[in-house]
């Protein structure tokens, strides 16, 4: 893995507006709060915190899907550097290609009326990356293959699989344009653990297969610890601590890390220990 960042994220906000106001600043609710972070290339950062702590915002601005209120957010891979806010419209195509989204939901994502080939050939036909239907083919066979897809199942409807295929069939759409960074937000959230496991180490193999650099939004901290090599956790739109995983795992500096890191279930029948509850003003 290469030190040097992929993503560079810099006192990073996000406001929404909360309707208006007669006198003074309307309000806002800050969903990312002044936010600096780096993705290194080729690394597997996890982004933790409970719910509504502004991590999906934070994940949907770097794929510009979420307006920047101030700050920056800049991609470069070494072949090409884009400001994210200010990407202009001739380059957006060539954005999406290179950062993409796999979603959490393998049950909604998928449309029930396109066959498996449609499915995971749209955005390669919407984004003009092929000359003809046989290269659209093969791009299509080559990524299902690599995301153990079994090719035959390219003509049938998406309603025909498991959760874990669906969500082969999803990483495949996502990757199937090449891109050099990958969101993944609670990618593995809605399947059964086995399934998780099996999810998990795909996104592994394909990361190392493909040169990939991922952001993997999770609840779930014991995922986090099995396949990221570096965590950062927010709360309330504030980054609360960003270090390799195994450093914050053994070492939490953050009194929020520590309360998250008690919340894990232990395997030990006899471990009884209380799940801590963070309280920012105990903390201040
Ligand atoms: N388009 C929007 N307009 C207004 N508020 C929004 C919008 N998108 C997100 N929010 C709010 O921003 C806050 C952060 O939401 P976000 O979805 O980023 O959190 P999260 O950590 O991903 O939570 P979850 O794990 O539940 O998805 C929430 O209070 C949410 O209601």
């Amino acid at each position: 893995m290469s030190s040097r960042p992929l993503i560079k994220i810099k006192d990073l906000s996000i406001h929404f507006p909360l309707g208006r106001r007669m006198f003074g600043e309307p309000p806002v609710l800050k969903a990312v709060d002044g936010v600096s972070l780096d993705i290194p290339k080729g690394s597997f950062v996890g982004l933790v915190g409970e719910s509504g702590s502004g991590k999906t915002t934070l994940g949907r601005a770097i794929l510009r899907a979420a307006p920047i209120t101030e700050g920056s957010i800049v991609y470069d891979d070494g072949e090409r550097t884009f400001d994210v806010k200010d990407i202009k419209p001739r380059d957006l195509k060539e954005y999406r290609r290179r950062a993409q989204l796999i979603f959490q939901d393998p049950y909604a994502a998928l449309s029930p009326r396109m066959t498996v080939r449609d499915i995971i050939a749209e955005p390669l036909e919407v984004m003009g990356l092929t000359k003809s239907r046989a290269e659209t083919d093969e791009r299509v066979r080559e990524i299902a293959a690599k995301c153990r897809l079994n090719l035959e199942h390219l003509r049938r409807y998406p309603h025909a699989f498991s959760g874990g295929q669906r969500q082969r069939i999803s990483i495949a759409r996502a990757l199937v344009t090449g891109p050099k960074f990958v969101v993944a937000d609670e990618a593995v959230a809605a399947l059964d653990v086995s399934i998780q496991a099996d999810i998990l180490n795909l996104l592994k193999s394909l990361q190392r297969d493909l040169d990939l650099t991922f952001l993997f939004i999770s609840h779930d901290l014991s995922v986090v610890a099995h396949v990221c090599d570096f965590v950062a956790v927010m709360y309330h739109g504030k980054m609360m601590e960003q270090a390799p995983t195994r450093e914050l795992f053994a070492n939490p500096k953050h009194e929020y890390t520590r309360c998250l890191l008690s919340a894990i279930p232990s395997l030990d029948p006899d471990d009884r220990r209380p799940v801590r509850i963070y309280n920012p003003e105990e903390t201040a």
